[in-house]
This record gives C-alpha cells, structure tokens and sequence, in this order.
C-alpha cells in the first residue's frame, strides 16, 4: 500500500494521543488538486472532523497561498500543469519550514512519490483514497507538527533557563566577558567570538542569541571549515536546480533559513577569499542571490561569527579580507583560555561530574583533593572541552565512589607536578584556602588592582578601603620582595 511507506520515525505510534475535534481546529490545512471536485471531496472529508480547511484548484493558485498564509498541512496533487507537486513540496519547504506536505498520486506517478519523499515530503497517497485513510494519513501528519512545535517550546523553555545561566564560571576574567554579554546580546550588532578551540564560543552564541529579541526565531549555524570550499557558497546563500551537476532541486540557505533570525557562522576564518567578498556584499546590502540564480533575495540575519584564528595577522598576510574583517568585528567578545581563568577549573568540575554522574546513571562520587589540585595545575590546551572529555572518562571508570588519581586519564596522571605553576603563581581564592590572612589580603588587592588596569584609587573604591592603607599596603609588599631578594643574594 502506499501509505504503509510512511518513514519510520513518522509513523511512530509515540507521535501522540488521539486528537480532538477542538484540538484540530488549531490546524490550518492547504488542499491543492486541479480537479475541483476531488478537492471539495477532501476538503469536506476533513472539515468534518474539524480541520480548518483551504482549497487551491491549481498549482500557481496553490503556490501563491503558500507564500502568503501559514499552513501546518499542505496537502497536494502530484500531477498537475505549470506547478506540480514537487515544486509545491520546495515551495512549501521553503515558505513553511514547519509544515508536513502530503502527496495524492495516481499509480503512475508513484516513483516521482517515493522521490519526493527524500526531498522531505511526510508521505504519498494512491489515488483512490477512501476518507478514512485520507482521515488517518492527516493525523499522522498533524500529530507529527503537534509534536515538533511541542519539542520547539519545551526548547526553547530550557534555553531560557539556560541563557546566560548555563555558562559556568566563578573568574573575574568571565564576569567581565558575561558583563559585555548582557550589554551586547539584545542589541542587533554583528558580534564576533574569538578564543582558543573548546573556550566555549559555540555556547555563548547561544546564548547571545537566545537572550535576544530574535530569541523565538532560529539561530542556524555554519561550521565553514565543515563545508567543503566549493559548496561554502551554497551552505550560505543556498542554490536553484542546477546550479551545479548535482543540485537536483533548489535549495534554501543558511541565511535565508536564518531569517528573521541568527546566523551561527563558526571558524569564519577558514571562509575562502571568494566567499569572503561575497559575504561582505550580503552584510552591506542584506540581500542574499541563491547560487545559479540573478534574483536577489532580501534577508534579516544577525550575523554572529566565530574563530580560533588570529583574523588580524590574515588581514595582514592578505589571507583575510579587510574589509570584511571590520564588518564581521562591529563587536568582539573575547574568551580567555582556561589556563588564564583558573577560578573556573573548579566550578567546572562539580558541573560536568554532576552531570556526568546522571546522564550515565552512577551513585554520588566526588573528585579527591589529589585530583582537584592537578585539574587546577593543568595547562588545558583543549580548555573547558578538555576538562568536559577528561571529567565524563574519570565518572565513567569510577568504580569505588571517589574520583581520585586511579581514575585520571595518563595527561594529568603523567603531569610532572614541577611542571605545574606553583601556587603562588596561580591566582585564585580555591589556592588560597589554608593561607594566613595576610596572604589572602595581599593576593585581594593584587588581583584588584590588576583588574582595575593598575588604577589605585580605583582598586581602593572597589576594596571598600582608603587610598593610602592600599599604598601601605603596596609598600609593604614591595619592601618584602626586596627583602627577599635582598636575602636571595647573599646566599
Ligand atoms: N562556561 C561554560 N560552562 C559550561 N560548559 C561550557 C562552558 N564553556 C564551554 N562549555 C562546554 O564545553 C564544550 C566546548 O564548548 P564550545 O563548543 O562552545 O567551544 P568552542 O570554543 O566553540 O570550540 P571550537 O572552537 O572547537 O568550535 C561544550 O560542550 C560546551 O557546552
């Protein structure tokens, strides 16, 4: 039977319950046939059960509706003049991302069915269709809608919870970036993410995005050193049929699918120079042309980039356009590697054992203070991905409730502790537990200072103490490193 080659994963019977005639209401259905009276027959076949319905008697007819209302089930004649079903099916997968196209074929066209169907379309009805099956096959579609809108929402319910929440840090050097963030993120600027692989750029153009007001539309995202060179161009602005050997329908890109929305576009570094230009005409016009195409097509994208490269030394060996640079950099956020973020080591840890911890369903473990001191002591040249890979492998191979040395993988289990920064050089209050007072303070207003750029009286305001004490204090910590080197060369 035909509609017995529903795809799998469409026809899983855990798509919902039974809808309601109410429930069906909320589903607005397009039903394209060019022979009238087939179309009153389903229409009023799915009316009954309380569909809303419209009917369209020809293909262009069908096509125009399309680009102008919103469906959530088109549901099409295979065969007809001018627009057929298979460009219903691009049209509609196009216009209606989040609609299912059903297809009413004769025997005849069975194959061009089965091929639709790779192109996305939910599934093919053999004509004749009785209205119990007609009846049946729609609610499988709709329910399929129902269930992508619910997992939508449920989505984007976590996003909210984890927008800026879900980024976990405890260092000064990452208030400063979540600062800029919260300053940047509901605004439209074009932002660029730099820092090492694995500092977590990924996520904070989530969360940019998911903390602005493009927030209900979709960020899509680009990996252009994912793409191979010559299909970049694609990837972004999409192409018609046969553009190339292969393109064997049109196709949407990224920007375009982004619309009204963000554009994700990681490891913008790699982008080839032709593409580069490209993309810098699109930033300036905000209009894309689809690959094969002259017709531009206007787009409504914030554009937030990301890399691990140095852009500014490309701009300057010619490998990166200048131009394009400065559009791309309108802001820049910029991600410290682990190593300079020390205080996040630790927060770090108790987040992604927990998590671990649950997602593999082991009993409570914690880290040893052996471990937790050579996680703190790591260089971690693959940053927080690294500390995330080296975590789930120690919550994996726990097998006695205690995440101690037995358990670390050979990097740190290898590490040669002279090798590690001595404790005096690692900033952070975990390192400093245990030490006199005096210590304490003295590492406070170093670390202060530093961060107030060297600005004294600024470092004072901030520690809530007078100008001078913070001078004596200066003075004391300098007359005791004289005294130590002082005492250094005598010997
Ligand atoms: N501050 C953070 N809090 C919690 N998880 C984080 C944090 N930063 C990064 N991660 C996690 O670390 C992993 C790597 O982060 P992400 O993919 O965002 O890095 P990236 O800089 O984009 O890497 P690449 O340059 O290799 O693409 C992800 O699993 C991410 O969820």
């Amino acid at each position: 039977m035909a509609d017995s080659t529903l795809p799998s994963a469409k026809t899983d019977s855990s798509l919902g319950d039974e809808l309601t005639e109410a429930s069906r209401a909320e589903y607005s259905l397009l039903i394209i046939d060019n022979d009238p009276a087939h179309a009153r027959a389903m229409t009023e076949s799915l009316e009954r059960v309380g569909y809303r319905c419209t009917v369209a008697t020809s293909g262009p007819e069908g096509a125009r509706l399309i680009e102008r209302e919103t469906f959530h089930v088109v549901i099409t004649d295979m065969v007809m003049n001018d627009i057929d079903g298979m460009k219903i099916l691009a049209l509609a997968r196009k216009r209606l991302p989040d609609c299912e196209v059903l297809l009413v074929t004769g025997h005849a066209s069975v194959p061009i069915a089965v091929e639709a169907m790779q192109e996305g379309a939910f599934t093919f009805m053999e004509k004749p269709i009785t209205p119990q099956r007609l009846r049946a096959v729609t609610e499988k579609a709709v329910q399929a809608v129902r269930l992508r809108q619910q997992n939508t929402e449920l989505r984007q319910r976590l996003d909210e919870r984890f927008g800026f929440e879900g980024i976990i840090y405890a260092s000064p050097e990452m208030q400063q970036v979540i600062d800029r963030l919260k300053r940047i993120a509901p605004t439209d600027a074009t932002v660029l993410i730099t820092g090492e692989s694995g500092t977590g750029k990924e996520m904070i153009a989530q969360a940019i995005h998911q903390n602005s007001p493009r927030r209900n539309k979709r960020i899509v995202e680009l990996n252009t050193r994912a793409v191979s060179e010559h299909l970049v161009e694609s990837e972004l602005f999409g192409h018609v049929k046969g553009a190339y050997t292969d393109a064997v329908s049109d196709r949407v890109g990224a920007f375009e699918y982004a619309n009204g929305g963000s554009l994700f576009l990681d490891e913008v570094g790699d982008m080839p120079m032709s593409t580069q230009i490209k993309l810098l005409r699109v930033l300036e016009e905000h209009e894309i042309t689809r690959v094969g195409d002259n017709k531009p097509i206007k787009v409504n994208v914030r554009l937030i980039s990301a890399t691990n490269r140095p852009l500014e030394e490309m701009v300057e060996d010619g490998s990166f356009r200048n131009d394009l640079y400065f559009r791309i950099k309108v802001v820049t956020v910029t991600l410290p590697p682990l190593r300079d973020r020390r205080d996040d080591i630790i927060p770090l840890m108790d987040h992604f054992r927990k998590s671990f911890l649950k997602r593999h369903a082991k009993p409570t473990a914690h880290f040893t203070p052996d471990v937790t001191k050579r996680f703190f002591a790591y260089q971690w040249p693959g940053n927080i991905r690294q500390l995330r890979n080296f975590v789930e492998t120690m919550v994996v191979l726990d097998n006695d409730g205690s995440l101690g040395e037995d358990d670390l993988p050979p990097e740190l289990s290898e590490q040669v502790p002279e090798d590690a920064p001595s404790p005096n050089m690692v900033s952070g209050p975990v390192n400093l537990i245990g030490k006199p007072l005096a210590t304490i303070e003295r590492w406070a207003i170093e670390e202060t200072l530093r961060l107030s750029g060297g600005n004294r009286e600024e470092a004072a305001r901030t520690l809530g103490i007078g100008p001078r004490t913070l001078y004596r204090r200066l003075d004391e910590y300098k007359k005791l490193e004289q005294g130590d080197d002082a005492e250094g060369s005598e010997e």
